[in-house]
């Protein structure tokens, strides 16, 4: 039988803007997105029954539940296929950690399953369907690097030099339904103007996410050492950019063992989308 692994790679907001909040409770939002060479593993197994199974050394989330199954099923569902999948993921990413795991792995999901039971979607219909299952999604389908507008699904790729970050994960899960439901979170920052520098944005669920866990300003601080620190998403993740793999590895040496973290450089396009082209070749 047909078998595959590919990465479900983490994804950093470099800002994060809160523009306003709309009707329908979902926030516009501006921010930047670049992806890690580093994320889950997932094994995709193809069996000619219509069962989706889903293999996960048990973290905790139902198979029901689970983005790749909910993903593998729309994707059946939607294109009538009489094949099923066996999947098998290999968790790297924290969950709720702000680096997108979960939207990751619906992806990787859509995107390996479109071509194993050749449903040729194109990316736009794909991220259609990701976007119900996520507002995170869609970047991940489109696999580059992008400025996203609307609640994340509008995308202008942009190119970044390549840095290397150390992620840290200070052990507290953050929900982002709370943090964006928070009265406190700002929600009226201007739309970027053009010209506009990385030096002058911000992550405007920071502060809030910083009052609300200690861990999390604690580990800003720690970062801070090393180079301007950031939250990414709604938290928990912090993170600092350094040049080289040397540097970044040099500050998860010292990283206090309450905390747990990865070293990854940047990744114009998506290693999801390399490795599956690699694979069509
Ligand atoms: C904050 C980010 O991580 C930035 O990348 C994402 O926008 C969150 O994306 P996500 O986890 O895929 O979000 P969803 O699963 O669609 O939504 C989780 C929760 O966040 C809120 N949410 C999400 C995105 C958005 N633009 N506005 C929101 O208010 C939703 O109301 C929902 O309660
Ligand atoms: N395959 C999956 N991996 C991780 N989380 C999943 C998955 N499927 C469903 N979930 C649910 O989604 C929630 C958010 O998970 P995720 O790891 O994507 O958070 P996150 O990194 O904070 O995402 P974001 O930055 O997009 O808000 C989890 O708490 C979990 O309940």
């Amino acid at each position: 039988m047909t078998s595959v692994s590919i990465t479900a790679p983490a994804k950093l907001n470099l800002f994060l803007h809160i523009n306003n909040k709309r009707d329908d409770g979902y926030h516009e939002l501006e921010t930047l997105f670049t992806f890690l060479d580093f994320g889950d593993e997932l094994t995709f197994t193809l069996t000619n029954e219509k069962t989706i199974s889903l293999c996960d050394d048990n973290y905790g989330i139902p198979q029901h539940d689970n983005l790749i199954y909910k993903a593998a099923l729309a994707l059946q569902s939607y294109k009538k296929v009489p094949l099923g999948v066996n999947i098998k993921l290999i968790k790297k990413l924290p969950m709720g950690g702000g680096v997108g795991g979960g939207s990751s792995d619906a992806a990787t999901t859509l995107l390996t399953l479109n071509t194993l039971w050749n449903c040729q979607l194109t990316i736009a219909e794909l991220a259609n369907i990701g976007v119900k299952l996520g507002a995170d999604v869609p970047v991940f389908i489109h696999g580059k690097t992008a400025v996203a507008q609307g609640i994340g699904e509008k995308l202008t790729p942009i190119k970044l030099p390549k840095k290397w970050y150390c992620v840290v994960f200070p052990n507290v899960h953050i929900s982002t339904a709370e943090i964006f439901t928070h009265p406190d979170l700002p929600r009226n920052t201007p739309k970027l103007s053009e010209g506009w520098k990385l030096a002058e944005t911000q992550n405007d669920c920071e502060a809030l996410v910083k009052k609300l866990n200690s861990e999390v300003e604690k580990t800003l601080l720690w970062l801070l050492k090393y180079g301007p620190s950031r939250m990414t998403g709604t938290g928990a993740c912090c993170f600092v950019e350094l040049d080289s793999q040397i540097a970044a590895q040099r500050v998860l040496n010292s990283l206090p063992s309450c905390w747990q973290g990865f070293v990854a450089p940047n990744s114009a396009i998506s290693p999801a989308h390399t490795q599956l082209e690699a694979r069509l070749k």
